[in-house]
Formats: C-alpha cells, sequence, structure tokens
C-alpha cells in the first residue's frame, strides 16, 4: 500500500446542478426552461421523468447544506437557474428568484464552504428558446444582462464563477445528436450554437472584468480521451477528428482564439460553416483564470468509412463499464490533463465533474454499499495525485454528484450521488462513497 497525499491547499468538492436537483419548478415566480419542456415532451426523457420536484432542494437546501458540511468539502459547485432570475430570459429581474440563492450562499458560507457557481448548466429560458435560443446572437447579449445581474448581486459572496457547463452537450448533444434539449439534429445549427455560446462565454468575461467583480472565472469543458486502436494512419486521422470533436474544438477558441483547421475543413465538407464574425474568437479567448474540466471517461478508435460524423468506430478492449455503459478508463485521465497542459499552458484546472452511475441498492438500514463507486473515485484520485507530481497544475476536484438527482435523458433510474436520494420520501442518505471521500478529505489523502 502507498500513501497518497495532497496538497494542503488541494480544493475538494462536490457539485450539482439547478434543474437536476431543485424542482419547485413553478415556485416564486420561475418561468419556464428548455428542459421544462423537453422533459415534457413524450418519449424524450426515460420514464417520462422530469424535473417538477427532483430532490426538492429548493426547499431542502439546509440539509443538503448540512451533508456538504457533514462530508468536509471546502467548496461545492452548483448552478443558477436563469429561469428563476429572468422567468422571460430578459426584462424584470425576479427577486424572490434571487432569494433563494442569497440563502444557499449565505448558508454555504455559514458552514465554511466556498460556493462555486455555474451560471449557466443546460436550463435556458424558453421563452428565449422560442426566439431561436443559442442559434439567435441576441441571446448572447440576454446572458451576458443575466450574468451580471449574479456578478453585482453575488460580488465577495461568490469567488468562482463558471460561465458555461459543457458548451459541446449544450450545441452538438442537443443540436446535432437531438438527444438532450432542445433536441435538434443539425450539424449546422449546433455549430452556430457552439460559437455563439463560447461567444457569450466571453462577453460574460469581459463583463466580468469591466464591474471589477471578486474572484476567478473559467468555463467548464467536457473532456473525452479518445485514442487510435492501432498506429495505422487512417486510426489516427479518425481517432483525431472523434477526440477533437470533444475536445480541441472548444479548448482552441477558448485559449488560443482558432478552431483546429482540420475539422473545420471536415464540417466544411459536411455542410456546416461557423459563424463568426469580426472580433469573435477575441471575445471567446479572453483570458481566464482557470479552466473546469468534467472528465468521465475515454476510449479506442479506428477508421471505418461512413461510420458516424467522422468515419470512426469505438472499439472495445476489455474496459470495465459503469451503468451508464461508459468505459472506466481513469488513466484517460491523466492522459487528457497531461495533454491539456501540454497543448494550452498553465492555467489552472479544476476538475469540475468526476464521478460513476452504478445500480445502488438502499438496505434495510438504508446504507448503500456502492462498492465499485469508491473504487471509481480512488482509482481518479489516484490520477490526480500523479497530475500533481508530473506538475500539472490542478488544484481542485469536484464530485459529481453530492446527490442523486435528475440524469437528464435517463431520468431518475441513473444515479450519480454519493449520498442516495429516496425520490418518494425525498429523503437523503450517504452512501459508503460519501464516507470514503469524507475520509480523503479529512487526511487530505488515502492509502493506495
Ligand atoms: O451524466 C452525468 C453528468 C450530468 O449529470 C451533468 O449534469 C453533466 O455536467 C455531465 N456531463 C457529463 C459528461 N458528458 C456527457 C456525455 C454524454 C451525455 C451526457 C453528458 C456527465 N455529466
Amino acid at each position: 500500500m502507498a500513501r497518497i497525499d495532497f496538497p494542503k491547499d488541494f480544493v475538494w468538492g462536490t457539485a450539482t446542478a439547478s434543474y437536476q436537483i431543485e424542482g419547485a419548478w413553478q415556485e416564486d415566480g420561475r418561468g419556464p426552461s428548455i428542459w421544462d419542456t423537453f422533459s415534457k415532451t413524450p418519449g424524450k426523457v426515460f420514464n417520462g421523468d422530469n424535473g417538477d420536484v427532483a430532490c426538492d432542494s429548493y426547499h431542502r437546501y439546509e440539509e443538503d447544506i448540512a451533508l456538504l458540511k457533514k462530508l468536509g468539502v471546502k467548496a461545492y459547485r452548483f448552478s443558477i437557474a436563469w429561469p428563476r432570475i429572468f422567468p422571460q430570459g430578459t426584462g424584470e429581474v425576479n427577486e424572490k428568484g434571487l432569494d433563494y440563492y442569497r440563502k444557499v450562499v449565505d448558508g454555504l458560507i455559514a458552514a465554511g464552504i466556498e460556493p462555486c457557481v455555474t451560471l449557466y448548466h443546460w436550463d435556458l429560458p424558453q421563452a428565449l428558446q422560442d426566439k431561436g435560443g443559442w442559434d439567435n446572437r441576441d441571446t448572447i447579449d440576454a446572458f451576458v444582462n443575466y450574468s451580471e445581474v449574479i456578478f453585482k448581486a453575488f460580488n465577495g459572496k461568490i469567488k468562482q464563477w463558471i460561465t458555461f457547463n459543457e458548451t459541446w452537450c449544450v450545441s452538438f448533444l442537443s443540436n446535432y445528436l437531438g438527444l438532450h434539449a432542445p433536441g435538434n439534429t443539425d450539424l449546422q445549427l449546433a455549430v452556430n450554437v457552439a460559437h455563439h455560446c463560447m461567444v457569450a462565454h466571453g462577453e460574460a468575461v469581459k463583463k466580468f472584468r469591466e464591474l471589477g467583480i471578486e474572484g476567478e472565472i473559467g468555463t467548464t469543458h467536457n473532456l473525452y480521451w479518445f485514442e487510435p486502436y492501432s498506429t495505422s494512419p487512417e486510426d489516427a486521422a479518425a481517432a483525431r477528428r472523434n477526440r477533437a470533436f470533444n475536445n480541441e474544438w472548444f479548448m482552441e477558441p477558448t485559449f488560443k482564439g482558432t478552431y483546429p483547421q482540420f475539422l473545420v475543413d471536415w464540417f466544411k465538407g459536411k455542410g456546416a460553416e461557423v459563424p463568426i464574425l469580426p472580433g469573435d474568437m477575441e471575445t471567446i479567448s479572453q483570458k481566464i483564470d482557470f479552466i473546469g474540466v468534467n472528465f468521465y471517461s475515454g476510449g479506442f478508435g479506428r477508421y471505418k468509412k461512413d461510420e458516424g460524423l467522422f468515419d470512426c468506430e469505438e472499439v472495445q478492449v476489455g474496459f470495465d463499464k459503469t451503468y451508464m455503459d461508459w468505459n472506466v478508463y481513469a488513466d484517460g485521465l491523466y492522459k487528457v490533463l497531461s495533454w491539456a497542459h501540454e497543448e494550452y499552458g498553465d492555467t489552472p484546472i479544476y476538475i469540475t465533474e468526476n464521478g460513476a452511475c452504478y445500480e445502488d441498492v438502499l438496505t434495510e438500514d438504508n446504507r448503500v454499499h456502492d462498492v465499485l463507486r469508491k473504487e471509481y473515485f480512488k482509482k481518479h484520485f489516484i490520477q490526480c495525485h500523479r497530475l500533481i507530481e508530473s506538475g500539472v497544475p490542478l488544484k481542485g476536484y469536484f464530485a459529481w454528484s453530492l446527490l442523486d438527482n435528475f440524469e437528464w435523458a435517463e431520468g431518475y433510474r441513473k444515479r450519480f450521488g454519493i449520498v442516495y436520494t429516496n425520490y418518494e420520501t425525498l429523503e437523503r442518505y450517504p452512501k459508503d462513497s460519501y464516507y470514503f471521500i469524507q475520509d480523503v478529505i479529512k487526511n487530505n489523502g488515502f492509502e493506495a
């Protein structure tokens, strides 16, 4: 057994998102989001599940904060629901919506926990979608207006700010693959959405700097480690396209102010071009204080003509799988963050999400012996330590998720929490993985 110790200032946290935990979908003036619409569209979400109640954190946030305090985290990442602040996306501020987040933020601070806020975690006001959503450049100004209200309301209280969660999901998963809200399947539309979200990110960073808001601002991209199955040039090119679809398409603009040309050309061949206006790339690549990375999995790919968007098929190489059928590929975390550090420089990195879904069984005495999830965390913590030892500026780690919650198109059947949510009673029961992480935080390390 080897002792794994983390730096004293390493930030341990957990993460959630508004639509996935809050419920109270029509309370205190909240307007409809695209996820209220999508989840109530037959066939889009497993079992017709929706976020009307979710974990009811809108009313049970004090219980959640108590769980966070007992866990011993230094920080808690959560998102603010734009439709609570601006029920129609713009116009009059809904003060009752702000009041909820004032209670959450003040409760966290009183518990000695740093609030880390995501401004956009997918719940776009439906009223903006009705006017084209992220395909409409006006939504950029609406996002900056919303961000400015939050910046000013919580200046000095919230010190870690994330503009967007996973622009890949907002664009390609939701507007090309059609699996998330609003459920479009158009490549050009998805390329437009990705671009406009990244411009919106940059404009919000500019506003943050102009207002002199305290703290640090960044964004979160989900990076997937994908490598060629063989050394053949075809496999290498196919895997590179597939990886860039997830990684470089977002990291290059954010850090270098350019899109990866080989993929621009590939998309052009598919009839999709990036709607760049003068100044956009400078806006997108505004200097940020940290980059958030969500990492879950990775894999191997090889060339297969006409397979998917990139003539690339994933090859099964025998990885253990989670209940989402995702590979458990902890080395992929080391590889992808080493690659990001090499490619994009020394900007501090936070793992803003990492975690696993498994079939959880609640025992008679309200325990969940989630051995596989504990193992998943342990394997990925070891890779975090390797990264730090290798000089990668990894500053913190947020486990996904504090609670079992609404898992988007999978509804409530897929559980990622370190705390079990009983959706009948809304009671919360810490799982064994919660106690494992509690111990790692207490000792700032563990015996590997
Ligand atoms: O799926 C687990 C979490 C999800 O609950 C979070 O809201 C979201 O930020 C999140 N992103 C990923 C990684 N990207 C992804 C890929 C395919 C489908 C959904 C998400 C996983 N997760």
